[in-house]
């Protein structure tokens, strides 16, 4: 009997993929052996389509949805996602199992020219493909461009180098855990860049009727983590439902852990408008926490914000 891992191909799935290998082997020595454990690579429709920002792409779960097929038709038993990537409804059958320890959820600005935003001149280029950070980046800085710019940390430094942008923003998790962070001119700030709803966390998926491997992935679980996702996700539940919206939520712990604290935004793609709001509650209430933070901002940004969005 092989335990297989899904995962997708790239660098960053590869290596989360080997780490949680790694953690459940070194709580199961049986799973050292030869052939106990295989990982499977599973190509999604969000690898496939290179040239196109993922937000015209549309549908949900570009980079999971083959591999939530393949775990449900029992060619992989689990499998590992960036947490950003995953739905915030899981497919019929699967569950989520486990959140590792959340790593660095910042943004980090990458520019072989320049230091930071302010040492930007107007007129010079940012390149991303996300709407949270194009968003954000027009509406603190209107004077500069946002240029399409999409692949991963060797082709964006690249385009760099080919002065296709003079800056780009990565999440420092995905350096980090490629041994990258090197690369990052600087960490931005969470209150210039707040970062995307579970940036920086892994989780690992299962089949809900297989208790068995359930039962070793619960084992990884960071509960401090867990809460914190949770409340994010509620809070984009509550207000996405296209991918097409530019959205921010970070979750963190008070000193004493008992508390959560949250920050979020709504934005206009353009930078026109950007709702923010904080709020902290009981660390039980974590979900119910992301929800009413999404039902405020749905108030503020107005009954007709998602016309005022697809008009735009
Ligand atoms: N959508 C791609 C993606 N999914 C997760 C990460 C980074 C790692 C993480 O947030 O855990 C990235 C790349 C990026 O935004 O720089």
């Amino acid at each position: 009997m092989t335990l297989k891992i899904g995962t997708r191909g790239s660098p960053l799935a590869l290596a989360q993929t080997h780490q949680v290998r790694d953690l459940l082997v070194a709580r199961d020595p049986a799973l050292a052996e030869p052939g106990a454990t295989s990982v499977e690579v599973i190509k999604t429709t969000g690898d496939a389509v290179l040239d196109r920002p993922l937000s015209e792409i549309g549908g949900k779960g570009l980079f999971t949805k083959e591999i939530d097929e393949a775990q449900l038709g029992g060619t992989v038993d689990l499998a590992v996602h960036s947490m950003k990537d995953v739905q915030t409804v899981l497919p019929e059958g699967i569950v989520l199992a486990a959140i590792l320890p959340r790593e660095d959820p910042r943004d980090a600005f990458i520019s072989l020219k320049y230091k930071s935003f302010a040492e930007m001149p107007a007129g010079a280029k940012v390149g991303t493909a996300s709407l949270r950070r194009g968003a954000l980046v027009r509406a603190a800085r209107p004077d500069l461009e946002v240029v399409m710019f999409r692949g991963n940390v060797q082709t964006r430094l690249t385009k760099l180098k080919d002065g296709v942008a003079d800056a780009t923003m990565l999440a420092m998790a995905g350096l980090n855990r490629l041994d990258m962070a090197q690369v990052a001119t600087a960490p931005l700030s969470l209150e210039e860049m707040l970062p995307a709803v579970a940036q920086g966390a892994v989780g690992v998926t299962c089949r809900a009727d297989d208790a068995e491997t359930q039962a070793r992935v619960a084992a990884l679980n960071c509960l401090d983590t867990a809460d914190c996702v949770a409340c994010e996700r509620a809070f984009l539940e509550v207000l996405d439902g296209s991918c097409r919206t530019p959205i921010a939520g970070y979750a963190r712990l008070s000193g004493d852990r008992r508390e959560i604290v949250f920050n979020g935004l709504v934005a206009l793609p353009d930078g026109s408008e950007a709702h923010r709001c904080t709020w902290r509650a009981p660390r039980h209430r974590a979900r119910a926490l992301g929800k009413l933070a999404g039902e405020e901002l749905r108030a503020r940004a107005g009954e007709d914000f998602y016309a005022r969005m697809l008009a735009g």
